[in-house]
């Protein structure tokens, strides 16, 4: 398989934060944004953003900005569709998607994520961790691990399927991740789950301690 390209995932609307754009916020000096940029573009042939609204704003990465084209804010795979429908455009077969307010995630995740699609017709895996065990208990289910739905390896030749799904309405990722026999790849989390996301300002500070312990 040749090198996927890469879509960061900033279309949401942050009400947790009190809205505006997560990515934008300073960790180090540095926007969630442009970590995540810095992650990903040595692990694909190519980059994107999926976001909605004015693009201008996102100006100074040089990116492309991709807007949903599913009206009214229909969660992360409304961005995946996005980024599906621009690597179609590139001629690319797979795209890796990255949440923009995610800025720990793991060096090797392309690498991973393709190794476990290894003969999959179409490749389609999420990343996932393995809970702790507090958080395993607090769950009630007593899953044993965290499912990353916005953390993984999408193939273009679905792309149809996919729009077709979200114009019947659904939204939630697994439910389509698990109809097309998508696969998981594990990452650690010791000592810290690497998917580890940014909704509330106490996060924002949690992320800053762990790039100033990093
Ligand atoms: N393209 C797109 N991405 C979305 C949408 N909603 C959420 N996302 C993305 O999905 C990832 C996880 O989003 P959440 O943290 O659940 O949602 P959020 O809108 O960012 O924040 P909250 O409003 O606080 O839940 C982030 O990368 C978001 O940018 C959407 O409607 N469209």
């Amino acid at each position: 398989m040749t090198k996927p390209l890469g879509v960061i995932l900033a279309g949401g609307q942050a009400t947790r934060m009190g809205g505006g754009d997560k990515g934008l916020l300073q960790i180090g000096g540095q926007s969630l944004l442009s970590h995540v940029i810095d992650r990903l573009s040595p692990q694909v042939s190519g980059l994107a953003l999926n976001a909605n609204g004015d693009p201008e704003r996102f100006a100074e990465l040089g990116l492309p900005v991709l807007p949903d084209t599913i009206e009214g804010f229909a969660g992360p795979l409304a961005g995946v569709l996005a980024g599906l429908d621009w690597a179609a455009e590139q001629g690319a077969d797979s795209i890796v998607t990255a949440a923009a307010d995610t800025p720990f995630f793991p060096r090797d995740l392309v690498t991973r994520l393709t190794q476990a699609a290894e003969g999959q017709v179409h490749p389609l895996v999420l990343a996932i961790t393995p809970r702790s065990g507090d958080e395993a208990l607090k769950s009630g289910g007593g899953k044993r691990v965290n499912r990353h739905p916005t953390f993984g390896l999408w193939p273009v030749a679905l792309r149809d399927d996919l729009r077709a799904a979200l114009m019947d309405g659904l939204r939630k990722v697994v439910l389509w991740t698990d109809k097309h026999e998508g696969r998981e790849a594990l990452f650690s989390a010791d000592p810290f789950d690497p998917f580890f996301n940014v909704n509330t300002p106490e996060e924002l500070d949690r992320a800053r301690t762990l790039l100033e312990q990093a």
